[in-house]
Parts: structure tokens; C-alpha cells; sequence
């Protein structure tokens, strides 16, 4: 590859870790895929969890599926940056190599709950930007779970119990947005990443940058 211009170098930057938690329901995998299909530079971090594939969800895609032991096994070994447990499952962020794509200027999504999210930004403050997603109502809320065709009355209704207090957790966010219709909701996510990528101190070029314009 030919050199980089001076400008282009001012280009560089660190990555950063987005994360997209909302009450379930209320459409954080909608914005998430559209994200990840949108923007070249985002690649998802794909979690861990006990819970049964849904129809459609794919093993290393979607999330890498294991039982109790393997999780177990896992969290003994420290393989885990956090991990929780949601609706009676559990469910992890591998480390992987999270850290070195970082500094390269690989972003990451996380698609991880409250507690997830408290954990990785007790970790990382200054890569960390957390995004909440609320439903535009409550009954709106649970016809989306009901639309969505994929999980029995019982676990709506257990996931419906546990929305109030998913989204009391709203204040613990950088950004929240309201998503009524799917894509104003996206648009607003992109505005975010956008001008969280443009933050001084993740530009990490813009040093030398700047000390060539003023020379
Ligand atoms: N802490 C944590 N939460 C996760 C992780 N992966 C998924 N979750 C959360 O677990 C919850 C249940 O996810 P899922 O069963 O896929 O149902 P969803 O609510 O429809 O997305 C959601 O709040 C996810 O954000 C993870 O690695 N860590
Ligand atoms: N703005 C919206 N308007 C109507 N339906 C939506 C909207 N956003 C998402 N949905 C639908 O609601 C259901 C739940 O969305 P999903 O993205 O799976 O939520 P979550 O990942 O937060 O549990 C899906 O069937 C999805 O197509």
C-alpha cells in the first residue's frame, strides 16, 4: 500500500466499544443488524450463552451456543471480559482479542444487558459508549415480543415482568432513543457512533497531525 497522506494519518483512531441494551422487545437486534450491515467498521462481539438457539439464529453468528459444563469450564478459565445471568440463562462476552483490535481502530457492538454493560465500563471507561433503546409503550412493547413469533406465551410474559425493571437502568446510559419507527431509531444510533468516532481523544492522529499544520 502507498504511503498515507499526513491527512489521512490524522484519520487514525481507536476503536470503541458501542453497546445497544434496551429491554427485550424493544428492538436492540433490529438496530444491531442494521448497524452491522451498514457500517464496514463495526464488527460484532459475538457472546456466549446457555440459552437454546431461536429458529433462524446461527452457532458463531448470532452467538456461540454451549451447555452449563462448557460454560463453566469458561468462566474457570477466565475466557469471559463479563458475563450475567438473563431470563434464567447465562450469557458472556469473550475476550478474544477484543483489546489489540481496539487499539487498531476496530469498533465493536455489544449486544449485552445492564449488568454486562456496568461490568465493561467499570473495565474500560473511555472506549465504552452506552446506548439504551426504549419501546415507544408498554403494549407496544409486547406486541413486538408477540410479532416476533419466536418464544412461548410463558417466557413473553417472563420477559414482559422483567421489562420494568430493565428499563429502570435507562440513567445508567451516555445516549437513550425512543424507537417508534425502526429507521428515525437507526438513523439516531448512526449519529451517535458518527460523532463518537470524531472524539479528540480517540482521533490518534491527530498529534502529529496538527503539529505539521501549525509548523
Ligand atoms: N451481560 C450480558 N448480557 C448479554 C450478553 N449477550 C446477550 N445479553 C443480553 O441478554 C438478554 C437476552 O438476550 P436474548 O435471549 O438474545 O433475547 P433478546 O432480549 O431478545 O435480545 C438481552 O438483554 C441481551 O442484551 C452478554 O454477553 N453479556
Ligand atoms: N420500530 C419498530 N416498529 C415495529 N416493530 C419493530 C420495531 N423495531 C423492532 N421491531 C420488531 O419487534 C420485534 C422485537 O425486535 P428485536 O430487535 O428482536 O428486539 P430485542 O433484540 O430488543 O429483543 C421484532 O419482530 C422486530 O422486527
Amino acid at each position: 500500500m502507498a504511503d498515507s497522506t499526513p491527512a489521512q494519518e490524522a484519520l487514525a483512531r481507536r476503536g470503541l466499544m458501542f453497546i445497544l441494551s434496551s429491554p427485550s422487545g424493544a428492538g436492540k437486534t433490529t438496530i444491531s443488524r442494521m448497524l452491522l450491515e451498514a457500517d464496514d467498521e463495526i464488527k460484532l462481539s459475538v457472546s456466549v450463552t446457555t440459552r437454546p438457539p431461536r429458529p433462524g439464529e446461527k452457532d458463531g453468528v448470532h452467538y456461540y451456543f454451549v451447555d452449563d459444563a462448557e460454560f463453566d469450564r469458561m468462566v474457570e478459565e477466565d475466557d469471559f471480559y463479563e458475563w450475567a445471568t438473563v431470563f434464567g440463562h447465562r450469557y458472556g462476552t469473550p475476550k478474544g482479542r477484543i483489546r489489540a483490535a481496539l487499539k487498531g481502530g476496530q469498533d465493536f457492538l455489544f449486544d449485552i444487558d445492564w449488568q454486562g454493560t456496568q461490568q465493561l465500563y467499570q473495565k474500560d471507561q473511555q472506549d465504552v459508549v452506552r446506548v439504551f433503546i426504549l419501546p415507544p409503550s408498554i403494549d407496544e412493547l409486547r406486541r413486538r415480543l408477540e410479532s416476533r413469533g419466536q418464544d412461548e406465551k410463558a417466557v413473553i410474559d417472563a420477559r414482559m415482568e422483567r421489562a420494568r425493571a430493565e428499563i429502570s437502568h435507562w440513567d445508567a446510559y451516555d445516549y437513550v432513543v425512543i424507537n417508534e419507527d425502526v429507521n428515525a431509531c437507526f438513523a439516531k444510533v448512526r449519529e451517535i457512533l458518527d460523532a463518537e468516532r470524531m472524539k479528540r481523544q480517540r482521533q490518534t492522529g491527530l498529534i502529529p497531525f496538527v503539529r505539521e499544520l501549525m509548523s
